[in-house]
């Protein structure tokens, strides 16, 4: 038997669908700074959104935009204070705390950071046993030895690693042992948190390789979050752009990089040229005014207002509704029905100084 990328011998697998709806999350910053008593900071604003059985939905946006904070709420490792998940059939906000526990093997979490995230005192065979010995889903030492083996050698490390300590490997081979970590319990959803920020480009791509090969032979539900859209692009089936707590425009990644049919998204793929030298030729650089807004006193209207290039008297009065995109997904822009009324299609003629979207 051949260990595969999924740390299985078994073959293919599927993974089980993800579903958002109206998920809010706050915190209560009340006790900390200059706020007297509960001040609530709303991180995320009434999202919704899904992910498809064993495919991969990329979730971008600036630092701040609330892409951590519902990405760790639909594994519930943030409260929500509104709305629910579903795991395939399971609605995962609802479970009790021994049930939620209990369903912790089907949904794992890879973070930024595999210096903090590995425990230094732990030998790699440990950290990957560890686990399995929690959820108590493999009893036998023999099992869980053979079960590490085969994780280690599904990421491209061998037996002898699990011997060794954290600090023993590079960057890229502890990242490569946070996910043989989180694949272990072969779990149905994995949130990969920025998973490959901290790595050199060369490793970044290794890593994604690895992912893509990862899902393609175990059919797990990714959720990846980046604020690097070169990489997004790369790894996600559909992609999210979050502004400000709230999802502005979804919908599959070529398309929404192709044609992008919000501001903020035109923004930040334009911002992202350097990696992208097909569009460098073409498209030019948006500069988006100020910084991002304050979570706790948000603008009225569209959120965006206060920094879109195409600003309208509607923006500042009325929040959008999301409507749909040509290319099948949805965006959240008074554009696409006020004004030059794009109805979906993508916005750069808009940007560009022209208004007509048969340009488009
Ligand atoms: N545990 C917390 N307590 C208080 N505020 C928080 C907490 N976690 C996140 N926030 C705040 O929520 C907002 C959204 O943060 P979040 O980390 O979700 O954004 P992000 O888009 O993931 O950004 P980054 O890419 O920098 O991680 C920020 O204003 C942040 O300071």
């Amino acid at each position: 038997m051949t260990a595969t990328a999924a740390g299985t011998t078994a073959g293919p697998r599927t993974g089980s669908g993800l579903t958002v709806s109206g998920m809010r999350v706050s915190f209560d910053i009340g006790s900390r700074g200059p706020f007297r008593g509960r001040k609530l900071l709303r991180a995320v604003n009434g999202i919704s959104f899904g992910v498809e059985a064993g495919k991969t939905l990329g979730v971008v946006g600036e630092s701040g935009s609330g892409k951590s904070s519902a990405a760790l709420a639909a594994l519930r490792l943030n409260p929500l204070e509104a709305g629910t998940v579903h795991l395939g059939d399971t609605d995962i906000t609802s479970l009790a705390p021994r049930q939620l526990t209990a369903a912790r093997p089907r949904m794992q979490i890879v973070f930024q950071d595999p210096y903090a995230s590995l425990d230094p005192s732990m030998r790699v065979g440990q950290l990957l046993a560890e686990p399995l010995v929690v959820h108590g889903s493999v009893a036998s030492a023999a099992e869980r030895e053979r079960r590490v083996t085969q994780a280690l050698e599904s990421v491209g490390l061998r037996a002898a690693h699990a011997a060794r300590y954290p600090h023993e490997f590079s960057g890229g081979q502890r990242q490569r042992i946070a996910i043989a970590r989180a694949m272990i319990t072969r779990p149905e959803f994995v949130v990969l948190d920025e998973p490959v920020s901290a790595l050199d480009v060369s490793t970044q791509s290794q890593i994604v390789n690895l992912l893509k090969q990862i899902q393609r032979e175990s059919g797990t539900t990714f959720l990846f979050v980046s604020h690097d859209l070169a990489i997004v692009r790369i790894i996600s089936h559909r992609t999210a752009v979050m502004y400000l707590g709230e999802i502005v425009e979804e919908g599959p990644s070529a398309e929404l990089y192709d044609r992008p049919a919000h501001p903020y998204t035109a923004a930040l793929i334009s911002a992202g040229l350097s990696a992208d030298p097909d569009s460098a030729s073409t498209r030019e650089r948006i500069i988006l005014r100020g910084d991002i807004p304050n979570h706790i006193d948000p603008p009225p209207g569209c959120r965006f207002h206060t920094r879109c290039p195409a600003a309208m008297d509607v923006c500042r009065e009325k929040a959008p509704e999301a409507v749909p995109t040509e290319s099948g997904g949805t965006v959240r822009c008074h554009l696409h029905t006020e004004g030059p009324r794009l109805d979906g299609r993508t916005v750069l003629p808009v940007l560009a100084g022209g208004t007509d979207p048969a340009r488009s």
